[in-house]
C-alpha cells in the first residue's frame, strides 16, 4: 500500500518520545502509530510508563525528545485544549458543584459554541448515555457507574479525535466492570473516536483493545493484536506478563531444519525458529501457552516432561492444571471444562505439546 495515504489516516502518532524526571527515565524512546478509530491500551506493570506516555500525548508532560503528532499534525508543543483529545481520568475529575448537564456541556462551553447548539447536544448526549434523568443533580449523588458516564459524555461531547483514558474503570466494582466494558466498546465503535486506554490490567486490555501495547521499564516491549500477544509473545517479559504461559529458560544446544533444541535443566525441547536463527550456545527462552499442553505418552513431533499434578482452579469455562516440574517451579496446562478431567492432583503424569506450538522469544531472558 503506498505510504501518504496510510499516514492521513493515522489519529497519531509517536516518534521516539522520551521523558526523563531528573536522572530518572520513565519513557525511553517510544514510538507508535494508531489508524483512525482505534482502542488502543497501552498496558504493563506499575511504574512501566503508561500515564506519563499518556501524558505527553495529552500535552500535560513537556517530552524531553519525540515528536507527536495527533491527526497527521504536529502538536509536540501545543498546549492540550489545542490537540483535538479528551481525557478521562479514574477519579473521572467531575466538577463537584456543576449539576450533570452543565457538566456535560462545560467542553462546548469552552469552545464557545451557540447557546441553542450547547442545549440541543447536551439533551443529545444526555439521552445516549441514559444520563438524561440526572440532568439537574451533582455527582455527589450518582453511584460511580452513573458518574462514569457522566464522565464520558463529558469528555466525548466535542467528538475529539482522540480520547485519553487512564484506568477509567479501576474505581468501579468488579461486578461492573464487565458491563461499563462491553458499554464502552460500543461506544467507541459507534463514535469511530480512536480510545487510547492505559491499564495494568490485562482481561481489560485484551476485551478491549484492537491494539495492545505492552511496556516494560519506559518501553515498548511489543504492540500488536490481542492475538499476535497472547499467541506470539515476543520476549520473556511479555510471555510471563500475560497469563496462561509456561515459560522455559535455557541454551540454544542444536538447530535441526527449522527448529532450535532448547537445553533445560529438565530436558531439552524443539521450538520453531523465528525469523532470525540464534546462535549455538546462547541464552534462549521460550513459552508455551496452558492450552497447548496435554496429557500424552512420548510422540514424535512432539516435546514431554514429567510432572506432578498440584491442584486444579476453575476460571469460568477453563480447568486450568497446577503441575510442578522437576525444579519446583510450576507449569499450568488449561482444558476446557466440559471435557472430563484429564489429571487429578497427586497425580505424575507425562505432559506434551506439539513442537510447532512452542513461541522462541527474541530477547534473551530477563
Ligand atoms: N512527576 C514525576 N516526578 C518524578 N517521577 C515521576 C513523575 N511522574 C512519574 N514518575 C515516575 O515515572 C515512572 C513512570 O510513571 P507512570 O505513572 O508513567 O507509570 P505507570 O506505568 O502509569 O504506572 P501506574 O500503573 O502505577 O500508574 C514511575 O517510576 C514514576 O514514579
Amino acid at each position: 500500500m503506498p505510504e501518504a495515504p496510510v499516514l492521513a489516516q493515522l489519529d497519531l502518532e509517536i516518534r521516539g518520545l522520551r521523558k526523563r524526571y531528573g536522572g530518572f527515565v520513565a519513557v525511553d524512546g517510544v514510538s507508535l502509530k494508531i489508524a483512525k478509530g482505534q482502542f488502543v491500551c497501552l498496558l504493563g506493570p506499575s511504574g512501566c510508563g503508561k500515564t506519563t506516555t499518556l501524558r505527553c500525548i495529552a500535552g500535560l508532560e513537556e517530552p524531553d525528545d519525540g515528536d507527536i503528532l495527533i491527526g497527521g499534525r504536529e502538536v509536540t508543543g501545543d498546549p492540550p485544549w489545542q490537540r483535538d483529545i479528551a481525557m478521562m481520568f479514574q477519579d473521572f475529575a467531575l466538577f463537584p458543584h456543576m449539576t450533570v448537564g452543565k457538566q456535560v456541556g462545560f467542553g462546548l462551553e469552552m469552545l464557545k459554541r451557540p447557546k441553542p447548539e450547547i442545549t440541543k447536544r447536551v439533551t443529545e448526549v444526555l439521552r445516549a448515555f441514559e444520563i438524561d434523568r440526572f440532568a439537574d443533580r451533582k455527582p455527589a449523588s450518582l453511584s460511580g457507574g452513573q458518574r462514569q458516564r457522566v464522565a464520558l459524555a463529558r469528555a466525548m461531547i466535542t467528538e475529539p479525535r482522540l480520547l485519553l483514558l487512564d484506568e477509567p474503570i479501576g474505581a468501579l466494582d468488579y461486578a461492573l466492570r464487565e458491563a461499563v466494558m462491553i458499554e464502552l466498546k460500543m461506544l467507541q465503535r459507534r463514535s469511530g473516536i480512536s480510545f487510547i486506554w492505559v491499564t495494568h490490567d490485562q482481561n481489560e486490555a485484551f476485551s478491549l483493545g484492537d491494539h495492545v501495547v505492552v511496556m516494560n521499564h519506559a518501553r515498548i516491549e511489543q504492540q500488536g493484536t490481542p492475538e499476535e500477544i497472547l499467541q506470539r509473545p515476543r520476549s520473556p517479559f511479555v510471555a510471563g506478563f500475560v497469563q496462561g504461559n509456561n515459560v522455559f529458560h535455557g541454551n540454544v544446544a542444536r538447530i535441526a531444519g527449522d527448529a532450535a533444541l532448547i537445553a533445560t535443566p529438565f530436558g531439552e525441547f524443539a521450538v520453531p525458529l523465528r525469523d532470525t536463527v540464534p546462535l549455538l550456545g546462547a541464552i534462549a527462552s521460550f513459552s508455551v501457552r496452558a492450552e497447548r499442553l496435554r496429557p500424552m505418552p512420548p510422540e514424535p513431533g512432539c516435546n514431554h516432561l514429567t510432572l506432578t499434578c498440584r491442584t486444579i482452579e476453575y476460571f469460568g469455562s477453563i480447568r486450568r492444571y497446577i503441575l510442578e516440574r522437576g525444579d519446583g517451579e510450576v507449569m499450568k496446562l488449561d482444558q476446557f471444562g466440559a471435557e472430563p478431567a484429564c489429571l487429578i492432583p497427586g497425580e505424575v503424569a507425562t505432559v506434551g505439546w506439539r513442537a510447532e506450538d512452542g513461541v522462541l522469544h527474541e530477547g534473551a531472558p530477563s
